[in-house]
């Protein structure tokens, strides 16, 4: 009897398979992590190292359920992390992650062209190394002098299912492709025109399908489903209708806004995405990513040493006294700024601070930063925020969430289960699969664990949030 539906969530620095029952519940979780590897501004992966933890995790979940209880598979990845790779899934090189800001300089060049208005138009992006346009154009200028013909692209989404499929398959979906910076989001296609700006032949990229199609199979059960993790976060909160919003708070952070069945411009520098298409019909998203958020946390602890695991930072937060401003630009600052060339700063610091202090500037910055975003979309769609679906590791951090609330002035919700991202695609392949009957009964199921809502008084709120702008101000002068 098939009582089970397999969810990959192949993110940035793990691999996880969750086996899901018919409830709705994750019955079991595979991880395996892996490393990237940081040479200078690049930052890369073994995208063969990365199948493998893929294929580790599989391999377990296989043998807590065979295959004849396993109805549907559903993958759900990294997004933007560039592949290129041979008829035989032997990768080019490394994989370029969407983290690596080191092919500014050929996006720089691109838009010394004039090429922004048109790609902005067609693709809803704006033109930044973190797309995919760019690390493809990067591999194929380094490795020019090799025999081309059989070499193709793809994110982690294709990568792993050409090979899951033994070379069989070479799709991608439509949410996934929309990150590539090469796809026309109006006509949902690829656009011939950036394909002739940026040199890339067409016959290297793989076929862009609905998210909810018949990808391939593999050891005999059919892949019903492919989304980007934080499309599929969005899922996973069944953030279903316009206005619906979720966060997550992970390595970086990902606030999608779901736009229903029209594409909606950004005036202000979030970017324009496919949410998924089910079947003909085709759903929008606003999005605004953070490059810095989880990962200032870790900063934190392995560089700074001020913390022993990220978990502590929410006690020494809540017994911080003093106002101080951290800009964690690292690598520059993604929207709605999109500004790579400003660094981190920090200010207000006085002789008396301490660490505790330096802590809560830190989570401070994620809640400022995602009100940055939020307040974008708010004024770009004119719909009021009603509640806001989070999830991520640092999503488990109290004293951040009730600051979020705080500033965004509205209620935070946390479901049951941390596992959004690998819910929203086993939703979706479980639906098309007839596993889940319906959406109404997927949302019955959906248990809210959690509420935050705004407890500081909006004239501090207001304060708070003021002096952060200064800071980043000031911060964007220093370059
Ligand atoms: N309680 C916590 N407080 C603060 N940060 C946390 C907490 N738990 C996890 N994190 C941070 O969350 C990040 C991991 O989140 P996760 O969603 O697993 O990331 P990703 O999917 O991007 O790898 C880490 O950077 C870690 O520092
Ligand atoms: O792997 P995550 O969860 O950090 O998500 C990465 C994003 O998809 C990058 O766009």
């Amino acid at each position: 009897m098939r009582k089970f539906l397999f969810s990959i969530d192949q993110g940035t620095t793990s691999s996880r398979v969750l086996i899901i029952n018919e409830q709705g519940q994750i019955q079991q979780i595979f991880q395996k992590d892996f490393n990237q590897l940081y040479d200078g501004a690049k930052v890369l992966q073994d995208a063969s190292v990365v199948y493998d933890t893929v294929r580790w995790c599989l391999d377990e979940a296989f043998k807590y359920a065979i295959n004849d209880e396993v109805l549907a598979i559903g993958i759900t990845n990294q997004r933007e992390t560039t592949v290129l790779f041979d008829q035989t899934g032997i990768p080019l090189d490394y994989a370029i992650s969407w983290q690596s800001k080191h092919t500014e300089e050929i996006c720089e060049s691109w838009r010394q062209l004039g090429f922004e208005p048109y790609i902005k138009k067609s693709t809803g992006l704006v033109i930044n190394p973190y797309f995919s346009a760019s690390k493809i154009r990067y591999l194929l200028d380094k490795h020019i002098n090799k025999d081309l013909t059989n070499c193709y692209f793809g994110t982690m989404d294709t990568y792993i299912l050409y090979r899951l499929t033994s070379g069989k398959s070479f799709k991608t979906d439509v949410s996934n492709a929309s990150r590539t910076m090469l796809y026309n989001i109006h006509q949902m296609r690829y656009d011939q025109k950036i394909l002739d700006l940026t040199g890339i032949p067409k016959h290297m990229l793989p076929e862009v399908c609905p998210s909810n199609s018949l990808f391939g199979y593999y050891n005999g059960v059919p892949i019903t489903g492919i989304l980007g993790d934080q499309q599929s976060a969005l899922f996973g909160h069944l953030a279903l209708n316009p206005g619906e919003m979720k966060v997550t708070y992970g390595t970086g952070c990902f606030i999608l806004m779901n736009t229903g069945n029209k594409v909606h411009m950004s005036k202000k520098g979030l970017i324009s995405t496919v949410a998924w298409q089910i079947d003909d019909e085709v759903t929008y998203a606003l999005e605004g990513s953070i490059f810095v958020a989880g990962s200032s946390v870790k900063w934190l602890r392995d560089q700074l040493q001020v913390i022993k695991t990220a978990e502590e930072s929410e006690k020494l937060a809540m017994d911080a006294t003093h106002d101080l401003y951290f800009v964690p630009a690292f690598v520059g600052l993604g929207a709605p700024y999109w500004d790579t060339d400003v660094r981190g700063t920090m200010f207000g610091i006085t002789a008396d601070i301490d660490k505790k202090d330096i802590v809560r500037a830190t989570l401070n910055a994620v809640g400022y930063q995602v009100k940055d975003v939020v307040d974008v979309m708010i004024s770009d769609t004119e719909i009021p925020l009603e509640t806001v679906g989070i999830d991520g590791g640092l999503s488990n951090n109290n004293y951040l969430m009730q600051f979020q609330s705080d500033l965004l002035r509205c209620p935070l919700k946390r479901i049951a289960t941390p596992e959004v991202t690998g819910l929203g695609v086993a939703y979706l392949a479980g639906l098309k699969t007839g596993f889940f009957p319906s959406l109404e009964i997927i949302a019955k199921q959906a248990v809210i664990k959690q509420l935050f809502t705004p407890k500081m008084s909006l004239k501090n709120a207001k304060r708070l949030y003021q002096g952060w702008q200064k800071a980043v101000s000031i911060s964007q002068l220093y370059k």
